[in-house]
This record gives C-alpha cells, structure tokens and sequence, in this order.
C-alpha cells in the first residue's frame, strides 16, 4: 500500500499517546492515524479519554508518546504553536465573542496569523479568506450582527469558520451537532465534507445517527484505549463494542445495532 505522504495526502499519527493525571491513564496507549479527505469520528461513552485524548494533541495537556503532523512533533509544542502549525479544535461550548460580530470574531480568528503591530493597524477590507470562511459556513448576510443573536448551529459554524480562516488543516471539533435541529445537523454534515475533503477532520460525536451518518472511518474508546476502528458497519458488527455500549452481548451480534440504544451514553 503507498504510505499516505506519498499519495500527496496530509495526516496525522499517534502512536502510543498517554495521558496520566497522578497516576490514572485517561488516555493509555492510543495510537490512531487520521487521514485527510476522511471523516473520522471519535466514540466512546462517557469518560472514555475522548477529549483528554485532544487535550493532549492540541497542547492542553501534557501527554507522552508520538503524535506528527507534518514533521513536528506536537506533544513537545506549546498550545499556540500547535495552532500555527496548522492544528486547530472546537470545545463542547461555543467560544465565540458574543458582543461582537460574526466578522469581528472571524477576524480576530484570522489575526494568529499576524504579527501583533500589524493587527493593531486599522483594516481597509475584509481579507479574502474571511469573505470565503463567511460563505462556507453559510453566515454572509448575518456578518455585521453580533455573535450573541446567533442560534446555537449557527454559532458551532461560526466556530468552523475560526478554524477556516486560522488555516486549519487539521481539526478536531467536540460535540459539534449536541443540541442541534435535524436540519443544523444535516447542514453541519454537509459542510464537514464539503470542507473535509481537503483537511483531516475528526469529530468527538455522542449523536449516532450523526455518526452513521457521516462518518468515513469510527474510532471507538473505552478507558483510556482503543477499543476498536473501521467504518460504522465495522463498529456495529463488533461484539467488544456492543458490550461496551450496551453492557450485554447481542444475541445473534446483529449488525444494526449496537450502538441504537447507545445515544446517549
Ligand atoms: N484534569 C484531570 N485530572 C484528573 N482526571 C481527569 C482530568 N481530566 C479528565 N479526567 C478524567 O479522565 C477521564 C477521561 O475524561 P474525558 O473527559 O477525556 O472523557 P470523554 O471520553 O471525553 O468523556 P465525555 O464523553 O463525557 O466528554 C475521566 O475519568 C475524567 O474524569
């Protein structure tokens, strides 16, 4: 098989990637690689390791093992570095600026990618990449109201949209479609492979019919490791997971299943 680098592919490896917080592993051995042009989902129930596991890779906290991406090692860089290297994320909460607008906080988003004097300088237009970010995530006729008045979908795509214009090329978003109407979430899928194709997405997701959904490749947790990986037909087929989610092995190890009841685990 050509290794993904030689396909002219971006990704991103961990290997071995632990997280011990006084002697309890949240996170213990997990090795993934994630793939660019895959929509590559991240289950588990509660507890799993799941964000802990994105803490770590985006520099919140300190964990041990390999993770590359593009020949830098990110568990030796400091948060801010990691962002510049092309590695962003979403939190379970939107962290929007509320009384600003919709443009402000794509700008200011825009900003890590300039010096600090030249941020303090007065801006004549808006950038090209922040006119593109605003028509991706579909906010262009509301960019001059505040973020405050956005409904809750609409504030998770303005959160995409900071990652757009930091120039992401890797990014981990948390619960992204939680609260969301059927509708936001069947335009957050849309919008994730529309921008998926050309970065490495992974997505921490509880909603399984999302999942089911949208994912290319499942990545399942359970204390700390990797329980098990492949596509969703892969994962419902597979009894160690069934167990996990539903504390049981299903009679027959049907494959619709196992993750039916699990929704909100
Ligand atoms: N700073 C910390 N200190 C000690 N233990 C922690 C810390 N942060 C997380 N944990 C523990 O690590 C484990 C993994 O937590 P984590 O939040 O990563 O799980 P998760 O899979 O993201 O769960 P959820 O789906 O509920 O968000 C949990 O047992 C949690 O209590």
């Amino acid at each position: 098989m050509t290794a993904p680098d030689e396909q002219g592919l971006d990704y991103l490896e961990v290997r071995g990637l632990t997280v011990d917080f006084d002697g309890f592993k949240a996170v213990d051995g997990v090795d993934l690689t994630m793939l660019q042009g895959q929509l590559h989902f991240l289950i588990g129930p509660n507890g799993a390791g799941k964000t802990t596991l994105v803490d770590a890779l985006t520099g919140l906290v300190k964990g041990t093992g390999l993770a590359t991406y593009r020949n830098k090692d990110l568990l030796s860089l400091p948060s801010h570095r990691i962002v510049r290297a092309g590695v962003g994320r979403t939190f379970q909460t939107a962290t929007v600026f509320d009384e600003l607008t919709v443009l402000q906080n794509l700008d200011i988003a825009a900003g890590i990618h300039r010096g600090a004097w030249r941020l303090a300088l007065p801006r004549r237009r808006v950038p090209e990449a922040v006119e593109e970010a605003l028509e991706t995530i579909g906010l262009s006729a509301l960019r001059d109201r505040p973020a405050g008045i956005l409904a809750h979908g609409q504030k998770q795509w303005l959160e995409i949209g900071m990652l757009l214009v930091q120039d992401a090329k890797v990014m981990f978003l948390d619960e992204t479609v939680a609260g969301m109407s059927a509708e936001e979430r069947e335009e957050t899928g849309d919008l994730l492979r529309r921008i998926g194709t050309e970065r490495t997405i992974i997505v921490i997701e509880h909603d399984m019919d999302f999942v089911r959904t949208y994912a290319d490749v499942v990545t399942v947790m359970h204390a700390g490791k990797v329980l098990a990986e492949g596509s969703v037909a892969d994962i419902q087929a597979n009894e160690r997971v069934q167990e996990v989610y539903l504390g049981r092995t299903v009679v027959g190890g049907g494959t619709e299943g196992i993750v039916e009841g699990a929704d909100n685990a």
